[in-house]
């Protein structure tokens, strides 16, 4: 299978951004701006903004993520989003382990793992983040903690329930920075990933497999990183708040 063949994914991430009224109007505008795209649409959006997106969004070709679930199916966990509660609301996809939750709230590569399992025993579609600090890639580290990133995540996840996972490649550095990795650097790392994929689950697998690009990706430079052979979409966050921009890098994954 060659890349033509890979299901490409844009999937915004909103962080904590947009309240339900303001998420509405962005979904509006964004409607029409995507559709008909030729590769899948996805927002994650704050849990509060959850059902209205999952409302606005039907009949079209956005589907709709959290930006984070609970490992525990129910009980006495303040705070926290069971993966039942968000598949009720209609909701398809979830991001993991992203670097921010690590960085602010104690995510490790074992909640990231659990998370993760309970995400697809649950029917979710999961976005899993893993990426290097600049201290680590300085320290010629990059490769090697996301080899392990990986592995330690899909731990226990079977060929079937990989079928529901994408990975996104996010360098901490690059991430709201306005630095961007260069296309080479995106794709010599989406590259080990899928080398780490093929090792676990096979060839087939691997080749199949979507893995996603993050970090500053914006419509200036979508074009260039969503040509590197390995790397087949992209996890948008500053550039998915306002519509024109977000849509502009969906074009650009269209091509
Ligand atoms: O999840 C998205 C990433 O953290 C990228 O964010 P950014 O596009 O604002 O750099």
């Amino acid at each position: 299978m060659n890349k033509a063949k890979r299901k490409a994914v844009i999937a915004g991430n909103w962080k904590m951004n947009k309240t339900a009224g303001e998420a509405a109007e962005l979904i509006s505008a964004l409607i029409p701006e995507v559709a008909g795209a030729d590769c899948e649409v996805v927002i994650c959006t704050p849990f509060t903004d959850l059902p209205v997106a999952v409302s606005k969004t039907a009949g079209s070709n956005i589907s709709v993520g959290a930006q984070n679930v609970h490992f525990e199916k129910s009980g006495a966990f303040t705070g926290e989003i069971s993966a039942d509660m968000l598949t009720e609301l209609g909701v398809e996809y979830v991001i993991i382990g992203h670097s921010e939750r690590r960085q602010y709230f104690a995510e490790t590569d074992e909640t990231v793992n659990k998370r993760l399992k309970a995400a697809l025993a649950a029917g979710l579609k999961v976005i899993l983040c893993v990426g290097e600090s600049l201290a680590q890639r300085e320290q010629g580290v990059t490769s090697e903690l996301v080899a392990l990133q990986t592995r330690i995540a899909l731990g226990g996840v079977s060929a079937a329930e990989l079928k529901n996972v994408i990975i996104a490649y996010e360098p901490i550095w690059a991430i709201g920075t306005g630095l961007t990795a260069t296309a080479e650097q995106a794709e010599e790392v989406c590259k080990t990933i899928r080398e780490v994929i093929a090792a676990l689950y096979g060839k087939a697998e691997a080749e199949a497999f979507t893995i996603q690009y993050g970090g500053s990706m914006n419509a200036k430079n979508a074009d260039e990183l969503l040509a590197m052979p390995d790397v087949d979409g992209g996890l948008i966050g500053g550039a998915s708040l306002k519509a024109p921009d977000f849509a502009a890098i969906v074009k650009a994954a269209s091509k």
